[in-house]
């Protein structure tokens, strides 16, 4: 059993699942994230696999289609009068790539159910609209928080121009600054590891 995934790597953008072929130099600095992703599917398939080895694949390409639209390729005739759920407002401009809404428009959903409005002023609430004008029923604000929480850092470059840096220190229980880290700091699932995981 394998597992693929696609992502726009160093480009910028979001990992979506699907497939497609690696653009770029192989020694790229983001090589070992990749790696380390494939370990991270691969395992998902423990237990699963025997007699073969548990194998991880990922595929990068820069400029791919949105998550959306990766989504209703592999939903195919089901997404006719389904509802979709997205974690961020589907996009209507033609940017690297066309418009996420015309794509679920065409797919005839009945239903669209958003985490979060785009803060990128390009997007903000056209797509709502573009999908409301169509018929299609839409709900926003669904898990809101998770979903600002999960793109925190393009939330805040799209609303303050500016990248988002996270300060990471250590400090004595009086005050100084410690050139190691407190323990538990490294533990795995945590915000910071879970920072640490980006690319
Ligand atoms: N809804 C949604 N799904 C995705 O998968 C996305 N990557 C985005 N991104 C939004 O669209 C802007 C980029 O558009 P292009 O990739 O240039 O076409 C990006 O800034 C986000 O606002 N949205």
């Amino acid at each position: 059993m394998s597992i693929s995934q696609i992502g726009s790597g160093k480009h910028g953008g979001v990992v979506m699942i699907s497939c497609g072929a690696k653009e770029g130099d192989s020694g790229d600095k983001d090589d070992g994230f990749y790696m380390r992703r494939c370990v991270e599917l691969a395992r998902k398939a423990i237990g699963c696999t025997s007699p073969s080895p548990m194998v991880g694949c990922v595929i990068v390409k820069a400029g791919q289609p949105h998550a959306e639209v990766f989504a209703l390729r592999d939903a195919g005739d089901v997404a006719e009068n389904a509802t979709a759920y997205v974690s961020l407002e589907p996009c209507n401009h033609y940017g690297r790539t066309p418009p996420c809404s015309e794509v679920m428009v065409k797919a005839k959903l009945k239903e669209v159910v958003i985490g979060m409005i785009d803060p990128n002023p390009i997007v903000a609430t056209r797509g709502v609209q573009r999908l409301r004008d169509a018929g299609i029923d839409v709900v926003v604000g669904v898990e809101e928080e998770l979903c600002k929480r999960l793109i925190e850092a393009f939330i805040h470059k799209m609303l303050t121009g500016k990248p988002f840096v996270t300060l990471r220190y250590s400090l004595s229980i009086n005050g100084h600054p410690l050139n190691q880290l407190g323990e538990g700091v490294t533990d795995s699932g945590g915000y910071h590891s879970q920072q640490m995981a980006c690319p």
